[in-house]
């Protein structure tokens, strides 16, 4: 079969939000307004069809980010091919956002209009800017008291240092929000009130806006014409461009990360969202308008390109992997070159292993519809595969490619965890290793000594949801310890080691000898291992040898038995024996040297410390700065938003379990915070004595 929609008419966009501003609501009503989806859910009734997991029902939040596919037509009244995720916006899972951002083409932002710029805004905002997401920003919730849209695109410019191009205006706002100017045909549209949003009127600019609408039509023309040297000269010269030209400009400085178009609206309220998408179609790139993915060739590891087309090599990253209950496990893919059949043969080139395409879906939000091709720009869900994890690449066998990886951040928490029963053991390892599979920033491990289980992740909702899904989805009760923060040993400062490993047992003997250099790494620079032997006191091949050493203490730490980070190890002398050298015997004075090393350069105990967000009415602050003091917490700064004072602070995340219960109780409900991993930092001794205490 061939293709229906042309390429150039794919939209591939995710929705990105601070938690609460409104994606689930927005996802919904495009879902509705696109007919994909019937029913008006409420996300917080249980209704909700992108929210499809239990857990996100019931939290009311999104953890799961859902691939669903809609159709829109353009100006011209031709269908595109929207393929939207929904992404979510609690920090302990920026994962699943990252993930997103690197396989879709563009976004819309969500703001609440009523917060602005939010914290975790902010994070995604950054990740945008990471992978050059061209972005439209949707200012939401106008209907809510204390909605301001003008206040949103003030913030947008102070705290993202970014380009808001408003191209529509509100037409009132909090409970009198009617409808918006559109500022390129410079009419007013106001929605019906009771049925569902679908009827708009066109109206005459009311005339207490017109100076306005006047104004900021000038900025977005002024943006506009920035894109081209002829239109500028026009418009020099009094001639302003018509509204296709306009439009045509626009998404040109859309696309190239000039500025971002901004509009309004009210989705809870069925008011905006058809503009939106009218938005998404108009200045969101297609495939073909961002650059050719990159990627490595396995064979030889030169770099090659692949474009936006059916005639190229298939190539396709695995982005999601999830599970459906009677479906079993599914893989969300891009499509990023070349088409695909179902029952063809597929090679996942990073782990250099045969895939076969069983079923292969178009997915709408938990309903999917089964296809038998696909193509260059696609998202979609393959069932059946074996081998393949979040983040690899699949492709033709003949044309191999490996694509750009994607990075994940290493897990700051950590939680032990039994079954209630024994015989649930075995069961819940196969869960846990399921899940582990599909959420990179998920992991799981079995202490050597005690043999007990433990899981690590983002944050304690993080792990605390993945109870829930092994006692839901995989009928596993199990009993957890007390969330601990996942610590790292560092060298505190440089030493010099000559270690010689002898022994002599009857027949063969064990030789070798080690001299290394350890110094502390500066941070976030990681584990670096080198040598600089020239002459051959210790032969090539026992090198290997002594790295395994090294890094097995990295592995294992010195000082409680956390990784070690932040390290160079050098070997540069050494000696060996004709007979009685081996790279075990090199593998055991390595480990031995390192262990004499950090003992003489001493070891430091690090913490992740949280960068905390804190927004609470004036009343309550007082009090909450001098319980985040308490809490090892340092101050960064205290500003007004509107009418609430907005607290920064780095806090250790070690001090920061079950806060949110202290900052409800401490200002009856009304504060609320957020916060995200900033970086490690050296524990004070007093409470490093105390971790060391209890861990011992
Ligand atoms: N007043 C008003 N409330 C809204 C609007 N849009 C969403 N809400 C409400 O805001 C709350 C959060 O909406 P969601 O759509 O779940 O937000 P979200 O960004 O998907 O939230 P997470 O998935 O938890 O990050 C819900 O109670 C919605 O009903 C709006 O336009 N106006």
């Amino acid at each position: 079969m061939a293709r229906e929609y042309k390429i150039e008419d794919y939209r591939n966009f995710g929705i990105m939000a601070h938690i609460d501003a409104g994606k689930t609501t927005t996802t919904e009503r495009i879902l509705f307004y696109t007919g994909i989806s019937h029913k008006l859910g409420e996300t917080h009734d249980g209704a909700s069809t992108m929210d499809f997991m239990d857990q996100e029902a019931e939290r009311g939040i999104t953890i799961q980010s859902a691939a669903t596919t809609c159709f829109w037509p353009g100006r011209d009244g031709k269908k595109r091919r929207l393929n939207i995720i929904d992404t979510p916006g609690h920090v302990d899972f920026t994962i699943e956002v990252e993930r997103s951002l690197r396989v879709l083409d563009g976004a819309v932002c969500v703001l609440d209009s009523n917060q602005g710029v939010e914290p975790q805004t902010e994070t995604v905002w950054r990740q945008g800017d990471k992978y050059n997401v061209p972005r439209i920003i949707f200012a939401n919730k106008m209907d809510k008291t204390g909605a301001d849209f003008y206040m949103c695109v003030e913030d947008i410019k102070a705290k993202l240092g970014a380009r808001p191009v408003p191209i529509q205006i509100p037409i009132g706002a909090e409970s009198d929000f009617r409808g918006e100017v559109d500022l390129i045909k410079m009419k007013g549209y106001v929605w019906g009130g009771d049925d569902k949003g679908a009827t708009v009127t066109e109206i005459e600019i009311p005339s207490e806006l017109l100076e306005r609408a006047q104004e900021f039509r000038a900025s977005m023309i002024e943006a506009a014409v920035e894109m081209d040297d002829a239109a500028m000269e026009a418009y020099l010269e009094g001639s302003e461009p018509d509204e296709d030209t306009l439009r045509k400009l626009l998404r040109k400085g859309t696309i190239s990360g000039a500025f971002y178009p901004m509009v309004c609206g009210s989705a809870f309220k069925n008011k905006g969202v058809q503009p939106l998408l009218d938005a998404v179609v108009d200045y969101l790139p297609s495939p073909l308008d961002v650059p050719a993915i990159k990627g490595i060739n396995p064979k030889d590891e030169t770099v090659m390109e692949r474009k936006s087309s059916d005639d190229e090599p298939l190539a396709m990253l695995a982005f999601k992997i999830a599970n459906f209950e009677h479906v079993g496990s599914i893989t969300f893919c891009r499509i990023y070159s070349g088409k695909v059949e179902q029952g063809v043969s597929l090679l996942n080139s990073t782990r250099d292993k045969k895939e076969r395409v069983g079923r292969m879906y178009m997915m709408h939000a938990e309903d999917r519809k089964a296809i038998e091709n696909a193509y260059a720009g696609d998202i979609i869900a393959l069932q059946g595969l074996k081998d393949t994890r979040t983040g690899e690449t699949l492709c033709d066998p003949t044309k191999p490619i490996i694509l750009e990886k994607m990075e994940f951040p290493d897990p700051v928490i950590e939680m032990k965890i039994e079954p209630k029963t024994k015989a649930d053991q075995e069961k819940m390892a196969l869960a846990l290793n399921e899940m582990a599979l599909e959420d990179p920033s998920f992991r799981v491990s079995v202490d050597q000594e005690s043999g007990e289980t433990i899981l690590k992740g983002m944050g304690e909702l993080h792990l605390d949801i993945k109870v829930d899904i092994l006692r839901r989805t995989h009928h596993v009760d199990a009993n957890t310890g007390a969330p601990q923060v996942a610590y790292r040993e560092s060298l505190a400062r440089a030493s010099e080691i000559d270690y010689t490993h002898k022994k002599q047992t009857g027949g063969t003997g064990q030789f070798a000898r080690v001299k290394m250099r350890l110094e502390p790494n500066e941070i976030g620079g990681g584990n670096v291992f080198a040598s600089e032997i020239v002459g051959g006191s210790v032969p090539k091949e026992y090198i290997p040898g002594v790295e395994k050493g090294v890094k097995s203490v990295w592995e294992t730490g010195m000082l409680i038995g956390f990784p070690m980070v932040d390290m160079k190890v050098t070997l540069f002398d050494g000696a060996f024996h004709e007979v009685d050298s081996s790279a075990i015997a090199f593998e055991i004075a390595a480990r031995a040297a390192m262990r004499e090393g950090c003992e003489k350069g001493g070891i430091k105990l690090l913490e992740p410390v949280m960068d905390v967000e804190i927004v609470s009415p004036q009343e309550f602050v007082g009090g909450i700065i001098g319980d985040v003091n308490s809490r090892r917490g340092q101050i960064r700064s205290q500003e007004m938003r509107g009418n609430a004072t907005v607290i920064k602070a780095f806090v250790p995340l070690a001090n920061m379990f079950g806060y949110i219960n202290t900052l409800r109780s401490m200002s009856t409900g009304r504060a609320q915070y957020s916060m995200q991993f900033a970086h490690y930092a050296e524990v004070p001794r007093n409470v490093a004595d105390e971790v060391k205490a209890k861990y011992a």
